[in-house]
Formats: C-alpha cells, structure tokens, sequence
C-alpha cells in the first residue's frame, strides 16, 4: 500500500545536516560525477521554465548516485525580485529508487544553501592557497552566509570583507559574523588582496573586474546561472584557471562561461580523480551553476538520520 511521504522541514534540515559529513559525501560525489558512466551518477542538466510575467524561473533538478543507490528530484523556483519571501523556495522529492515510491518532501531552501556552500568549499580546498586570510564575500543573502560558514571548515579568517548592493544588507550580515567583518563601499575596496572571492549576487551584468583581482587569488562564482547573466567580466574568465562543477551544465547555462568564450580547464571532480591538476597557485575560478547530486547526497544524509532520530528532534 502506498504510504504517505514524510515532510522534513528546513529547520530538522540545518539540525540533520552535518557539514563536515557533507563536505566529504559532495567531495566524493563531484568525483563519480566526473567519471561519467563508471562513477553511477545519472544527472542530466536541469530543465529551466522562465516565468517571464512574474519574472521568475521554475528549476526541475532530477537526479541518481548508484553508489548510495539514492534518488531525487528538486524543484527550484527563483525569483530574484522577491521581497517579503526568500529568492529561492524549494523542495527535494526523495524517492525510494527500488520501486519509485515518495519517501519524502524535504524543504530544499535550505538544502540549497548549505549544499552550495559546501561544494564551493570542496572546490576551495584544492584551488585556494592554503593560507588565505582574507575573504571577500559579494552579496550578503542566503548565500554569502552559507559560505561563510562552509568555508570556515578550512580557514581562520583574519578579516571577511562584504559588498552588497545595498548597504543595510552588508551591515546586517557584518553584524552577524561579528569584528572580522569589513562593511565596503565598493567592489574594488572589497576584494583588493583578497585571498579567496565568493560571487552570491543576482548581478546580470559583471561587477568583478580582473584588474582588481590580486595573481594567486581564488574566486567561486556562484550567481550568475542563466546563459545571459553575469557577475566576472570577459577578461577575468580568460585570464584565469577556470573550473567548473558541470562542463556540460556550464556550457549551457552560465553567461560568464557562454559570453566570456573562455576555456573550462577541468571539472573540480576531475582534480578530486587526480586527473587534473590543482594549479592553486594561479588565479582560479570555479564556476558553480548547482548540480541535483549535491541535492540528492544531501537529502540522502538527511532522510536517513531522520529515520534514525527523526521523532526527537522536535524535543532538541
Ligand atoms: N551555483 C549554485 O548552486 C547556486 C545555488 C543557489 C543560488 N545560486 C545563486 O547565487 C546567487 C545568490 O543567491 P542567494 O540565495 O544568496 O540570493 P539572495 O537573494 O538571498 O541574496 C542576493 C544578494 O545579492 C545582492 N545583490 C543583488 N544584485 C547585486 C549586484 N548587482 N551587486 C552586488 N550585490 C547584489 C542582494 O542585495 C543580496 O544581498 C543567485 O544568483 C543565485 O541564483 C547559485
Ligand atoms: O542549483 C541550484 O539549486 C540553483 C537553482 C537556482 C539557480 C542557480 N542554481
């Protein structure tokens, strides 16, 4: 008989979801993901409908790993002109991948966030020179936090500069990461020698310039994830070592690969194999438009602790 899916919410999610689990499990993923039919990754790029009348997207992210035999699909909306609600709203269907029954509905909010964060952070780990001190974060939504606190699993930062296009939102976020952080009036002051950029805005045309970038520095770009938007100029992705989460999605879906023309030298799961290299020495970006594996890696940890623990969390 079919039985009615469970509903895990964003907040059993943030307790469910142990980053440094999931930083290894991502890591592992991006790697059978890059080992195309061998690693057991089925994950075609996601079908994108623009909502053109409201001005959003609706984003249909399926996807399999036969390593943890784990199935699910996300369903994303983004509508980067919201106000009262978050930009992105989601949902992962969990799947049972032995005969096709919903197991759960778990908030993908959420899931998107930490899952983003943590794939950057994988990427930072081989492509950021290990003593980096200073981080720029540019944007101050859901994103910049998630990232600040996923990369905080690999450095102590001396200081944690934001731009944002407003103000107060720069100010509210220093607030919260408390006296390392630096509120700056522009681009240019906020990533001057830093050591490691991360890109979180809903820019459509480049707001990051390659002169301002210092030589050595690494950057994940992680906005910017429709083929006509932008957050690095043409020259910066030519300029620099650029890795990618998905050649194939990239190709199709970020403007600052499409409209630069620049070379994608490796998939970060092809330096995870060892068939790349890391050249942290050099200027390196990672392109990250957002791959379902991450989401099904993650509403495979949650689901099963869930399981496990799932009826006391309400009481912790
Ligand atoms: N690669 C991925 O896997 C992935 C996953 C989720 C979100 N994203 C992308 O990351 C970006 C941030 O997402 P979020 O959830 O943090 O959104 P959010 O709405 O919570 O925050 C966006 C932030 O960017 C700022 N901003 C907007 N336009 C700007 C501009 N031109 N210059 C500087 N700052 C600007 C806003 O003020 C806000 O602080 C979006 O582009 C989103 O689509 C990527
Ligand atoms: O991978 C994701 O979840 C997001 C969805 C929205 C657009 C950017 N990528």
């Amino acid at each position: 008989m079919l039985q009615a899916p469970k509903y895990i919410s964003g907040e059993e999610v943030e307790k469910l979801l142990d980053l440094k689990e999931l930083l290894t499990s991502i890591e592992t993923g991006l790697g059978n993901y890059s080992k195309g039919k061998d690693g057991g990754v089925v994950q075609p790029v996601r079908l994108v409908v623009p909502i053109e009348k409201h001005h959003g997207n609706l984003g249909v992210m399926p996807g399999y790993s036969s390593f943890e035999d784990a199935l699910a699909t996300k369903v994303v909306a983004f509508y980067p002109e919201n106000k009262d609600l978050p930009t992105h709203q989601a949902w992962v269907l969990m799947q049972d991948p032995t005969n096709g029954s919903l197991n759960a509905i778990i908030d993908g909010g959420s899931i998107t966030a930490i899952r983003t964060g943590i794939a950057s952070a994988v990427a930072t780990k081989h492509l950021a020179n290990p003593n980096s001190h200073i981080l720029t974060l540019l944007g101050a939504g859901v994103q910049a936090r998630s990232h600040f606190k996923a990369l905080l699993l690999l450095h102590k930062f001396d200081e944690v500069r934001i731009f944002s296009r407003t103000r107060a939102s720069a100010q509210k976020l220093a607030k919260e990461i408390g006296k390392t952080a630096k509120v700056c009036s522009s681009v240019e002051e906020a990533v001057e020698d830093a050591d490691i950029i991360v890109t979180v805005s809903f820019a459509t045309t480049p707001i990051l310039k390659a002169e301002w970038v210092k030589p050595g520095a690494h950057i994940n770009a992680v906005g910017a994830c429709r083929p006509d938007w932008r957050e690095l100029e043409s020259s910066l992705m030519q300029q620099s070592v650029v890795y990618c989460d998905s050649r194939e999605a990239c190709s199709q879906e970020s403007g600052d690969v499409i409209l630069s023309g620049c070379d994608i030298y490796a998939e970060i799961g092809e330096v995870i194999n060892g068939e790349k290299l890391a050249l942290w020495e050099k200027t390196t970006v990672f392109k990250s438009v957002g791959m379902a594996i991450e989401d099904v890696l993650s509403a495979k940890i949650v689901f099963d602790k869930y399981m496990r623990i799932g009826s006391t969390l309400a009481e912790k």
